[in-house]
């Protein structure tokens, strides 16, 4: 069953939107869940606090997500979910787990957003982002693009919007699911084949990157060989870093084989990743 991931800066409704959702959908009978700071007992003001605390709390969020994607299951992830990079790790996550995916964008002004942060019905500390923290995060918001695929199907809800139950529905629903990308058949190496080619793959990923760097900006994607997906170039990718993703996928990709002809999105997607 499909993964809502809800979208929008601090205070913008998002938890609001998630329960009419949850409470539309259940009383059809289906089964959701909610994922967010709440479920998670994550203090927001803790779990965004720095760019390590930020990076455990989407681990949590991913493996409660992951966990709870199912063939009978909504999972709503209810989260500020603002990171380019890690709203394509979610797809990848709906793609693997054959499931639909759709984008709910809370587009709340950033005045009514930071007022409705700050005059919470719920006033408890951990309730509410600090108004320093609400700046932050609202200011390194990534707004969700449709022209990406993992923002895609985009439902992007100004205030005064209802939510468009049906059209919902019928993206949940009625569409067809996301084929996991996986080969039809599996196909095998020996062991010292499979370095040979994760070698020479990933050195022709790395070249092709590697000469991209020089002339493209943030959010640039690059094709590579060997693969339909495309490396998004990000703020901290650089030579160096490359080299580093590269090292790191090397022993990942030793430890958990992917499909021979799978090294190159694997790849690919191990780049996206690291943004995040
Ligand atoms: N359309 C609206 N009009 C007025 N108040 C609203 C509206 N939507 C949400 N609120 C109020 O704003 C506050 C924040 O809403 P909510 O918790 O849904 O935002 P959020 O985006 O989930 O916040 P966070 O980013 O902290 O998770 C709540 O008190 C909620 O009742």
């Amino acid at each position: 069953m499909p993964l809502i991931v809800m979208s929008g800066i601090p205070g913008s409704g998002k938890t609001k939107r998630a329960q009419e959702i949850y409470k539309h959908f259940t009383e059809m009978g289906k089964k959701v869940i909610i994922i967010n700071e709440e479920s998670l007992l994550i203090d927001k003001n803790e779990g965004y606090k720095d760019s390590l605390q930020e990076k455990m709390t989407r681990g949590t969020q991913k493996a409660a997500i992951e966990r709870n994607l199912s063939k009978d299951t909504v999972v709503i992830s209810d989260s500020l979910n603002y990171i380019k990079g890690y709203r394509y790790e979610l797809y990848c996550i709906a793609r693997a787990a054959g499931t639909r995916l759709l984008l709910v964008y809370c587009d709340t002004p950033k005045e009514s957003a930071s007022k409705w942060n700050l005059e919470r019905e719920d006033q408890s500390p951990s309730a509410a982002f600090s108004e320093k923290l609400a700046q932050e995060l609202t200011f390194r918001f990534e707004v969700p693009n449709p022209k990406n695929r993992w923002d895609s199907p985009l439902f992007t809800l100004e205030p005064q919007h209802s939510l468009p139950y049906e059209l919902l529905y019928k993206t949940l629903f009625e569409v067809q699911e996301l084929r996991p990308n996986f080969a039809t058949q599996a196909q095998t190496l020996s062991p010292a084949n499979f370095v040979h080619e994760l070698e020479k793959i990933t050195q022709e990923i790395t070249n092709v990157v590697s000469d991209a760097l020089q002339s493209s900006m943030v959010g640039d994607e690059i094709k590579v060989p060997g693969s339909n997906k495309r490396v998004i170039i990000h703020s901290k990718l650089s030579l160096s870093e490359l080299r580093t993703q590269r090292r790191q996928f090397f022993k990942f990709a030793q430890l958990h084989p992917p499909q021979p002809n799978q090294i190159a999105d694997s790849f690919v997607d191990f780049l996206n990743t690291s943004a995040s």
